[in-house]
């Protein structure tokens, strides 16, 4: 029997040797989320095929936030246009404390997105925990605004996803607070941009097991960082529900402009 784990120690997240095959053809392909910076680019996103539109600021970092004006723009401008797709937006970089963390999430979901992501850096497994019991609540308000009939509108919103960065890996605490906490989707994705794609940073199995981990517990399970086109027949065999884009979908780079045949050939090549 091995000796027990000494307090505060999270060993590292358990990759079978040889990944379990994956039914992939039960699945549907990936949906495509694109990462937008404003209401231009998320029309042209919408236009071009992207399933999920994911509000993000690139020139503030991994996790950038758009600010609340600018999201509302966006919504705004993709109902009006017809679109129907979901919205995204990210929270900006932490570390939050519990109470920041909730005003941070009301405050963006009341911009009318339907997913607020929260990032979650390596160590950072009681964070995702704090973000469960969030999730918890926010639920449970949507129950009792649905229990209450229509005179008190339901919250225009799904939920909270996670997103675990993982440029140097993922540790088991930090996936099993995420599986756990009830998210609708759970997301990897990479802090440091110039590291290349997710894909070479870290070992096919390794994504495998996150994707069908996150999966079992009935949740979406999702992929981004710096993945490019090339990356797609190895990203498509994983199975994920989400791959996500910012740079290969921009014309020069993740601060740069979003690019409408980008996305468009993004989209086809997913299937
Ligand atoms: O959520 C998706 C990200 O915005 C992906 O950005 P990236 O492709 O530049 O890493």
């Amino acid at each position: 029997m091995n000796a027990p784990l000494p307090r505060g120690v999270c060993p590292p997240l358990a990759v079978p040797e040889a990944p379990p095959r994956f039914e992939a053809e039960e699945r549907q392909p990936p949906r495509l989320l694109v990462s937008v910076r404003d209401a231009a680019e998320a029309l042209q996103a919408a236009a071009a095929g992207a399933a999920i539109i994911d509000a993000k600021e690139p020139a503030l970092g991994a996790l950038g936030a758009v600010p609340a004006e600018e999201l509302q723009r966006i919504v705004r401008a993709l109902r009006a246009a017809g679109h129907g797709q979901p919205v995204s937006a990210t929270i900006g970089d932490g570390p939050w404390d519990e109470a920041a963390l909730e005003a941070r999430v009301r405050a963006t979901a009341a911009c009318g997105v339907q997913w607020v992501k929260v990032g979650a850096g390596p160590g950072e497994a009681r964070s995702v925990v704090a973000l469960g019991r969030l999730q918890a609540r926010l639920r449970a308000e949507q129950t009792a605004a649905e229990a209450a009939g229509p005179a008190r509108p339901l919250p225009d919103w799904l939920g909270l996803v996670p997103v675990l960065l993982a440029d140097e890996g993922l540790e088991s605490c930090r996936l099993n607070a995420a599986r756990a906490g009830g998210f609708p989707a759970v997301m990897l994705d990479t802090a440091d941009k110039r590291g290349g794609s997710l894909l070479a940073r870290r070992p096919l199995a390794e994504l495998q097991a996150f994707v069908q981990t996150v999966q079992a517990h009935g949740a979406w399970a999702g992929l981004a960082g710096s993945l490019r086109t090339e990356d797609l027949p190895a990203l498509r065999s994983l199975a994920p529900d989400l791959l996500g884009f910012r740079g290969a979908a921009c014309a020069a780079g993740r601060s740069g402009t979003l690019d409408g045949t980008r996305v468009a050939a993004l989209r086809a090549a997913l299937g």
